[in-house]
């Protein structure tokens, strides 16, 4: 039998306790390690996020970003970053959940889906040698609403898709040392056909980004 990869998600049981709050495992895919996880984010925290990201939004379009590629429809941005707010205190468990400190982490991105809008099939991690030194490793989708139909998180060479539902997120990661496996991350976000959708990303690195 062929020895398993190394994942960082090292967290056995049915939960996972965090300095504020436990969450928890209801499904794991082993290799390449791809986690549902519940109860990460309360209802008030999925609200303030949106709240914050559409002022964000509205008071300027700096660090908004509408792909003209056609892979992302939907928009996105960038929260900027406080001191003791919401998005540090989420990133702070983040941390404990994806075991690799906060500072690995690119920040709180938030995404909007209005129907017909999509992010196509992707791989988080970049092909090019460009950011080698500080690769991306780990990638987190947290749902910040229900979304009456489609939207669904997709990985089509493992014919899985996760319904997204407000507090509740996707774990994966793609370092392993098998290139066959991490292509395995393929994913993308399916078209909203009702309703909106509002999801929080964290990327992870290899090493200190911020
Ligand atoms: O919206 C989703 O379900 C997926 C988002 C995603 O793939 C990303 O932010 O990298
Ligand atoms: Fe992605």
């Amino acid at each position: 039998m062929q020895l398993k990869e190394q994942s960082i998600f090292n967290h056995s049981g049915n939960k996972i306790v965090t300095e504020d709050r436990d969450i928890s495992i209801i499904a794991k895919f082993e290799e390449p390690m791809i986690a549902i996880l519940g109860n990460v984010l309360s209802h008030e925290e999925c609200d303030e996020l949106i709240q914050l990201s559409k002022e964000h939004m509205n008071r300027s379009k700096i660090g908004t970003e509408r792909e003209v590629s056609g892979i992302r429809t939907s928009s996105g941005a960038f929260l900027p970053e406080t001191e003791n707010g919401v998005d540090a205190r989420i990133e702070k468990r983040v941390a404990q959940i994806m075991n690799v400190p906060a500072n690995h982490g690119e920040g709180l991105h938030i995404l909007n889906y209005k129907p017909g809008e999509e992010y196509k099939a992707h791989l988080d991690y970049f092909k090019s040698s460009k950011a080698n030194h500080n690769p991306r490793i780990s990638t987190l989708v947290m749902y910040l609403n229900d979304v009456e139909e489609g939207g669904e998180t997709y990985f089509p060479h493992l014919k899985l898709s996760i319904t997204p539902q407000k507090g509740m997120a996707v774990y994966f990661e793609y370092f392993y040392q098998d290139p066959a496996i991490n292509e395995l991350t393929l994913h993308g976000g399916a078209p909203v056909i009702t309703g909106d959708k509002w999801a929080a990303t964290i990327w992870v690195r290899r090493k200190q980004y911020r």
